[in-house]
């Protein structure tokens, strides 16, 4: 069976965290596209938030994560695309509601402002919810 596809996307910031985040993923099974960048160079996160917007809806990963100093930027810009559901999560609670009731494709995490063993925690939860559907589909819909 093939392996699960996730990509991931960061500033500078996030470049760090997004490297451990991107370990942990090929030594548990999934596929890592990293989108950058690979540098600790000053850079936008808006970019790179595109980026990841664009990968999905060419459906070269189904789910992504994002990366920057607070998580913030990072997720209001990929908010921007109806296709796109960032959720910015700072604990495993906030990664499984998520994915239970708002089908997130995206997690958004901060890297100045948590540590990695929780990042990790959150990914592992966001990549094992399933969305439960019922109530919330209608909501989704009403966002797409
Ligand atoms: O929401 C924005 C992010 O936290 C950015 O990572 C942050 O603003 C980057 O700041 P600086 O350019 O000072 O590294």
């Amino acid at each position: 069976m093939s392996q699960p596809v996730i990509a991931l996307a960061s500033d500078h910031a996030g470049v760090a965290l997004k490297s451990e985040l991107a370990e942990w993923l090929g030594q548990n099974g999934y596929q890592a596209l990293d989108l950058g960048p690979d540098s600790l160079d000053s850079v936008d996160y808006p970019d790179y938030a595109d980026k990841m917007a664009d990968c999905l809806k060419e459906g070269s990963a189904s789910l992504g994560v994002l990366v920057c100093g607070t998580g913030i930027g990072i997720s209001i810009a990929a908010n921007r695309h109806r296709h796109v559901r960032a959720a910015l999560c700072s604990n495993s609670t906030d990664a499984r509601l998520t994915r239970l009731h708002n089908d997130a494709n995206v997690l958004a995490l901060g890297a100045r402002t948590m540590g990695a063993e929780v990042a990790l925690d959150c990914l592992r939860v966001f990549l094992e919810t399933e969305f439960e559907g019922g109530r919330h589909q209608r909501r989704i819909d009403k966002m797409s």
